[in-house]
């Protein structure tokens, strides 16, 4: 999976890194976790720990969006075949399927082509009827994905309002916030249009906490955030946002635009959602697979937040105690972490939170001559908007400490790295599961 994986693999710890990482983004792959938690016996189909009685409904359909969504898609064809009729999701790594149409889009800018695989996602949705179990199929990056520009918004505006999020700092919670009051699709409104249907969520989690309102911007779960939300958002990060967007927020907190449906909203009575998969998936299986190579591990959080840059130190700080002191571990030891870090972008370079972060810690690294190696990546294979996963570095990594220092003052730490040997390529992995880190202490 990881291109190059020789050459990165060049010393034990680093070798254990890549293993740990390969096997996190294997046991996340939406094929393992749909075939663990969705089974058909007769017509009783399971998801999670709920059960539908197919003969109940005249038709199943697939409808979603995100990064994983055709994968997610795939495997259900696999497990439910001639049961399924059809379905659309909205993705940009798309599979092939029998029955469920894929339909193109980008991420994590929305693009035309989104908008217009958004449209047919929503005509189908339109379409469903209190006969029509719907198997809503969410992952992330959905936001950017399930574009679907609401009122007098347009889909400029929206590109616009979402690079500036997105190089905000805000947090995810915040960025959809604003995203879900621009959209006719998000914060609960696609379960919305679907209903009477029935939906099972079928989930993919890349948000710390699971924040079911939050992953790929809730299309199907309730919203408690508001339109004075998103403007606070807006304010709060000194965001810039074209009047169309200004307008449409300021009129709903006016009252003038109805609210994204909260949970008391008839539209979720037949709506259950199901996570079957999130960072801790990912984080056992590491785990897993650093105790199979005879190392102690350590699950620090599957919830790590903050700036990319900031949260490396703190990790280098754990390796150097157990290096150190043995505190809270023995070595040869492996720490790990999930959850999503951002960057807050100052420059005008390319790279990402994982990037940042691996940057950040060959340096702490490189200036206390710490023998650690570290490995940051994010799930889906697309660390920030490059082609790179993350990066694998170690003390070696930073010979010119300025060098290192300047890049990530210009936020471009990617041909920095790539200068070093140190990005990790994937390619899209076919998950999306948030972040993964691995420091590995020998
Ligand atoms: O699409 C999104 O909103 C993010 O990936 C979080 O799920």
């Amino acid at each position: 999976m990881i291109e190059d994986r020789d050459r990165l693999a060049s010393s034990e710890a680093r070798e254990a890194a890549l293993a740990c990482v390969e096997a996190g983004i294997e046991a996340g792959r939406p094929r393992t976790v749909v075939r663990e938690a969705v089974s058909l016996a007769g017509e009783t189909l399971r998801v999670a720990d709920a059960t539908y009685d197919l003969s109940a409904y005249d038709e199943v359909r697939v409808l979603g969006g995100g990064n994983a969504a055709a994968h997610v898609a795939a495997a259900l064809e696999g497990v439910l075949g001639d049961r399924l009729d059809g379905g659309v999701v909205v993705t940009d790594d798309p599979v092939e399927t029998d029955r469920v149409t894929v339909r193109e889009g980008d991420h994590p800018t929305p693009s035309e082509r989104g908008v217009a695989g958004t449209r047919a996602l929503l005509e189908a949705a339109n379409a469903a009827s209190e006969d029509t179990l719907v198997l809503a199929a969410i992952t992330g990056g959905g936001s950017a994905l399930m574009a679907a520009p609401a009122g007098d918004v347009s889909l400029s505006d929206l590109q616009s309002t979402t690079d500036a999020l997105l190089e905000s700092g805000a947090d995810i919670g915040e960025i959809n916030a604003v995203r879900k009051h621009l959209s006719a699709l998000k914060g609960g409104r696609l379960a919305r249009r679907a209903a009477p249907a029935t939906v099972a969520g079928v989930i993919l989690s890349d948000v710390v906490g699971n924040d079911l309102s939050v992953i790929a911007s809730g299309p199907v779960a309730p919203d408690a955030s508001t339109f004075d939300d998103a403007l606070a958002v807006l304010e709060r990060y000194g965001i810039d946002a074209p009047d169309a967007v200004r307008e449409r927020l300021e009129r709903g907190a006016a009252g003038e635009v109805a609210e994204t449906p909260g949970p008391d909203d008839p539209a979720f009575e037949r709506v259950s959602n199901h996570i079957v998969a999130d960072g801790m998936t990912v984080l056992e299986a590491a785990r897993d697979a650093a105790i199979e190579r005879g190392y102690e591990p350590l699950v620090l959080s599957s919830r790590v937040r903050g700036e990319a840059r900031e949260a490396a130190t703190t990790h280098v700080a754990i390796a150097e105690e157990i290096r150190a002191t043995g505190t809270p571990l023995e070595p040869p030891a492996v720490v790990l972490s999930g959850g999503e870090t951002t960057v807050t972008v100052r420059g005008d370079g390319s790279g990402g939170p994982n990037q940042e972060f691996a940057t950040s810690a060959a340096l702490s690294l490189a200036e206390r001559e710490t023998d650690v190696a570290v490995a940051a990546v994010d799930t889906d294979g697309i660390d920030g908007a490059t082609d790179a996963a993350g990066a694998l570095v170690d003390r070696a990594t930073v010979e010119d400490p300025d060098a290192a220092r300047a890049a990530l003052a210009d936020n471009d730490v990617y041909p920095y790295l790539e200068s070093r040997n140190g990005l990790v390529c994937t390619g899209p992995t076919g998950t999306n599961l948030n972040d993964l880190r691995v420091l590995v202490v020998r």
